[in-house]
């Protein structure tokens, strides 16, 4: 069609490691112990994450890129890995410091970090694997009342 341009999907995977600890703050301490079970051990347990960065966009008829993933490469170093590889989640984060880090949680925080680099119509949606068998994603999406 003339004057349309494919929409392509890029992605750009990293990994890192770190530690937290399933607690809430409002929660007392058996209720804590009740709900997150191993995962509220005081000392906590660390993950391998990995993290996936999808971005969508028209392809530059010029330089044939959606965006160049050399730049999604350091914007997820600078906002990802620098920020979340070998730390302790609740005690190195400030964001953690009254906020559960599930991984739903963690998944909302990347893309904050996120979006105050990439404009909001490329960043498309980021998944976060925080086991093998457990992944979440987000795209930014608000529920109305929520
Ligand atoms: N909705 C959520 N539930 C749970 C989260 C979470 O982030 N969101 N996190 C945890 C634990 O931190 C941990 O990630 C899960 O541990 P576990 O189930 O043991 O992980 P595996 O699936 O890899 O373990 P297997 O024993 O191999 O099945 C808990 N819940
Ligand atoms: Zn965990």
């Amino acid at each position: 069609m003339e004057g349309s341009r494919p929409q392509v999907y890029i992605s750009r995977t990293e990994s890192f490691s770190a530690c937290h600890r399933l607690h809430s703050n409002v929660l007392s301490e058996e209720d804590n112990k009740k709900l997150f079970g191993k995962c509220n051990n005081p000392n906590g347990h660390g993950h391998n994450y990995k993290v996936e960065v999808i971005v969508r966009g028209s392809v530059d008829p010029v330089n044939g890129m959606v965006m160049n993933l050399v730049t999604l490469k350091d914007y997820m170093d600078q906002r990802i890995m620098q920020v979340l590889d070998h730390k302790n989640i609740d005690k190195d984060v400030l964001y953690f410091k009254n906020i559960v880090s599930t991984a739903e949680n963690i998944v909302v925080f990347i893309w904050k970090q996120l979006e105050e680099v990439i404009p909001k119509d490329l960043l498309y949606e980021v998944k976060l694997h925080e086991t093998d068998k457990n992944v979440v994603y987000y795209r930014g999406e608000m529920f109305k009342n929520g």
